[in-house]
């Protein structure tokens, strides 16, 4: 059995009052209008894995507009070892739920168990071009999708850091700013390591697939922690030289008002494996297709070092891309044996696949089989 959502359910979540889909483990085709509610649908799963869902929204816009009982989201994933229910939301005051088999879990992480999630969505389009910290997010949740923990590391870091510029700004005792930057290395070694070790896993996977993927493939890397180049071999090291970069750059950063260096400072560096060159310079096509290539293999890659196959939340993709395509990406997602959740206006852009998908139109925020 594939393992797959069977049931989901929706309250108060965007423009869905509520909503409830009975799922079978093939694809499932979401069409209907502009702002009826696809991507709502498809931003509900997201929300069910660590961070903040497709959209990145603060959680407080979730909530209907107009209703004061908070949000939520609950799904029912069939496994191997039976139906697991999940679910997630907001009271009314703000305060997050997660429940995991009918008990409270203290965090969203406790969901990894059961389903992990990647996306691609129209505001990616500008992903290789567009700026530095895009890129890190887009690094971030894959890394996530491989390592739980990662999105709270990632939390926890920035918190710290904005606590660190504060203080530099405050001119605070100087012992508050190495407690500080003492949790900010043990944070952003680990951040730094997981980076560099999910790419490398990456990369190999890719470069082994070379000649059987439809999608172009991508070499990648970071750039480097530290502008001369500085590296530590183990994470024992990293966190040393962290430590010992920050409180040599207090008087600098104090001057630019904030962190200059660290693991918020990298970006990805992504070359078109076949083209050889800079993944930016691609038409909006090829870096569509490139895109495609990286979230399919980072799927696969998660698939063998977990034994979870992401569920995969396609907004808007099959419509910009040319017939043969689109016949290679679905392909590729039966290939993957995991259900994918795909959106369009238009059915006829899901023909190919079948009967490999189940059908629904959204309307208004309510969504029905077609
Ligand atoms: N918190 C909210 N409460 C109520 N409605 C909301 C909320 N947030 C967004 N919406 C509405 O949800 C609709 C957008 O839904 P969504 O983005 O899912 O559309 P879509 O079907 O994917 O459309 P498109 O084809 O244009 O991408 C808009 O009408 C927007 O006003």
């Amino acid at each position: 059995m594939i393992r797959h959502i069977s049931r989901l359910r929706l309250t108060a979540f965007r423009n869905y009052a509520s909503a409830a889909l009975d799922l079978d483990e093939r694809h499932v085709v979401l069409t209907g209008p502009n702002g009826s509610g696809k991507t709502n649908l498809l931003e509900a799963i997201s929300v069910l894995s660590p961070g903040r869902g497709l959209r990145g929204a603060s959680f407080d816009t979730l909530q209907s507009q107009g209703s004061d009982i908070g949000w939520a989201v609950a799904a029912t994933i069939e496994t191997d070892d039976g139906p697991a229910d999940i679910g997630t939301g907001a009271t009314p005051d703000g305060g997050r739920r997660v429940r995991v088999n009918g008990a409270n879990a203290r965090s969203i992480e406790a969901m990894s168990d059961y389903l992990r999630v990647l996306w691609l969505t129209p505001a990616m389009d500008g992903l290789f071009s567009g700026p530095a910290g895009e890129r890190r997010r887009f690094l971030d949740r894959l890394v996530t999708t491989l390592i739980p923990s990662h999105s709270s590391a990632v939390s926890d870091y920035e918190k710290a850091m904005r606590q660190r510029n504060k203080l530099l700004e405050d001119g605070t005792d100087p012992r508050w700013l190495s407690a500080v930057e003492a949790q900010m290395a043990e944070l952003g070694a680990s951040i730094h390591l997981n980076r560099t070790d999910s790419l490398a896993h990456l990369q190999s996977l890719i470069v082994e697939s070379l000649d059987d993927v439809s999608f172009p493939a991508a070499i990648l890397s970071l750039t480097p922690l530290f502008e001369d180049g500085a590296e530590a071999s183990t994470s024992a090291e990293l966190e040393a030289l962290l430590a010992q970069r920050w409180h040599a750059a207090r008087g600098l950063d104090r001057a630019a008002g904030r962190t200059t260096s660290g693991p918020h400072r990298v970006d990805l560096d992504v070359i078109h494996a076949q083209k050889h060159m800079p993944a930016a310079l691609g038409s909006t096509g090829e870096q569509k297709a490139l895109l495609i290539g990286l979230i399919l293999a980072h799927a696969r890659l998660v698939r063998l070092r977990t034994g979870i196959v992401p569920f995969l939340l396609l907004d808007e993709i099959a419509a910009h891309l040319d017939p043969d395509r689109r016949r290679a990406l679905f392909a590729a997602l039966d290939g993957l044996e995991t259900q994918c959740f795909l959106t369009g206006t238009d059915p006829l852009l899901f023909e190919a696949l079948e009967d490999r998908a189940q059908r629904f139109v959204v309307r208004e925020g309510r969504v029905a089989l077609d």
